[in-house]
C-alpha cells in the first residue's frame, strides 16, 4: 500500500546492506522497497532509465543533482511502465517545465507505485558503491523508520542480483510485429529478454519488419517467422542463469544465421562461444561512457547500462565452436569487454546501447552492421 508524498515531508531511510544509512524524505510513493543499489551517471534521460526493463530489481541513485526537471511526457518511455525498484535522488525540481510534460517526476512514480528517497548526498552514496561495490539496499518510509537494525535485517534477508533469472518477468508474454517503415527489406526475429523500446525501432527505420518474440522462444519459434536476422536483446539479471536463450543462440549459431546482440544479448552471445561472464564491482551506467571500436579504432560515447561482463581475452583471437572470435569493443575507462564478434560468420554483438535511448547517437551503425550482414547473406 503506497500514499501521496507530494508536497509533504514525509520522512524515509534509506539502509545498504553493509550497515550505511543516509535520511532524506520520500519522493514518489511511501512504502518500502529492496533492490540493488546502483548509480547511473546519466545527466538527463531519466524517463528512459526508469523505463528500460533492465533496471527490474535495481534501486538506481542519480548522481545527477537535480532530477525531474523536464518532468514526464507521453513519448520518451522504453517500455509500458517504471520498471526500477526504487529511486534516489539528491533535489527535486520543484516546478518542471517542459513543453512535452503533461505531468510531474514525483506524480508519476507514485501513481506507479515506485518508492523513492530524496534530499540524499548522493554523492557521498556513489562513492560509497564505488569503494564497496554494488550492495542490497532498502528504502522505507510512512511506517517506523527509527528501527535501523530491524531495517538492516529486511535488507539482508532480500535477494542477491547475482543468480537471478528475471528475463521472464520483464519481457512480453506474446510475441508481436513492430512493421518496417518505408519498404520492407528484411525480417528479424527478436528475443525479448527485457527489450527497450527504441531497439526494434531502429530496425524498422532501416526497412526491417521485427517479430519480437518471449524470452522463452524456441529454436522453432525463431525460424518460424523465417528470419533474415535474429537479435538477442537486453535485460535484467545475471547472465550465467540464460541458459534457455544460451542454447537458442547456439543453434542460430549453427544454422550461420547473421546475429545481433545488445548488452544481455552480448553476454549470451559470450557464453554460447564458450566465455564466462562475472559481475562488476559497481557496473556501467549512464549515458557519456567512451568505447573504442577495434574494428576501426574510432572512439565513441555511448549508453550503458551492464552490472556483469564477457570475460574474454582482449588481445587475442579466440577459436570456438563456431569459429575465431575476437573482442571488437572496449570500454576505455576500464578495459571492459563492450563487444564481441565472430570472424567466420555473420554474427556480433555490443555490451552497450546503440539504440541510444537516452544518449549519443554515435553507435546507431551498428544497426547498419547488421543490415549489412543480412545484406552479405542475399548477395
Ligand atoms: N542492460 C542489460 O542488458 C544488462 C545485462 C545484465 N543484466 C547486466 O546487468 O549486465
Amino acid at each position: 500500500m503506497t500514499t501521496s508524498t507530494r508536497g509533504t515531508r514525509v520522512p524515509a531511510v534509506l539502509v545498504l546492506e553493509d550497515g550505511r544509512v543516509f535520511r532524506g524524505r520520500a519522493y514518489g510513493a511511501v512504502g518500502e522497497t529492496f533492490g540493488e543499489a546502483v548509480f547511473s551517471t546519466g545527466m538527463t534521460g531519466y524517463q528512459e532509465t526508469l523505463t528500460d526493463p533492465s533496471y527490474h530489481r535495481q534501486v538506481v541513485v542519480m548522481t545527477a543533482p537535480h532530477v525531474g526537471n523536464t518532468g514526464v511526457n507521453d513519448e520518451d518511455a522504453e517500455s509500458a511502465r517504471i520498471w526500477v525498484a526504487g529511486y534516489v535522488v539528491r533535489d527535486p525540481a520543484r516546478t518542471p517545465s517542459n513543453w512535452r510534460s503533461t505531468r510531474t517526476l514525483d506524480e508519476e512514480l507514485e501513481r506507479q507505485g515506485v518508492v523513492g528517497i530524496s534530499g540524499v548526498d548522493t554523492r557521498a552514496l556513489t562513492r560509497h558503491l564505488r569503494e564497496r561495490g554494488a550492495m542490497r539496499v532498502g528504502i522505507f518510509s510512512g511506517g517506523a523508520v527509527a528501527d535501523d537494525a530491524a531495517l538492516l535485517a529486511k535488507v539482508q534477508a532480500a535477494p542477491q542480483m547475482k543468480g537471478a533469472d528475471l528475463s521472464a518477468e520483464v519481457a512480453t508474454k506474446e510475441p508481436y510485429v513492430v512493421p518496417a517503415i518505408g519498404e520492407k527489406r528484411f525480417t528479424v526475429a527478436a528475443v525479448d529478454l527485457g527489450i527497450k523500446g527504441m531497439t526494434p525501432q531502429r530496425m524498422a527505420e532501416r526497412g526491417i519488419e521485427v517479430h519480437v518474440l518471449p524470452a522463452t522462444a524456441t529454436v522453432d519459434d525463431v525460424y518460424a517467422v523465417n528470419p533474415d536476422g535474429v537479435f538477442f536483446s537486453n535485460g535484467p539479471g545475471d547472465p550465467a542463469t540464460a541458459d534457455g536463450p544460451v542454447s537458442v543462440m547456439r543453434a542460430v549459431l549453427e544454422r550461420r544465421t547473421p546475429l545481433f546482440g545488445i548488452c544481455f544479448g552480448n553476454q549470451i552471445l559470450g557464453r554460447a562461444l564458450g566465455f564466462g561472464t562475472y559481475k562488476l564491482k559497481y557496473g556501467h551506467r549512464g549515458i557519456n561512457q567512451p568505447v573504442q571500436d577495434r574494428t576501426t579504432g574510432k572512439v565513441e560515447v555511448t549508453a550503458h547500462n551492464h552490472g556483469f561482463a564477457v570475460d574474454a581475452p582482449l588481445d587475442t583471437v579466440s577459436d570456438t565452436p563456431y569459429g575465431r572470435a575476437e573482442v571488437s569493443h572496449v570500454c576505455l575507462n576500464d578495459n571492459v569487454v563492450e563487444g564481441l564478434q565472430l570472424l567466420d560468420q555473420p554474427a556480433f554483438s555490443v555490451q552497450y546501447h546503440p539504440e541510444a535511448a537516452a544518449g549519443p547517437h554515435d553507435a546507431a551503425y551498428l544497426f547498419d552492421r547488421f543490415v549489412s550482414l543480412m545484406e552479405g547473406e542475399r548477395a
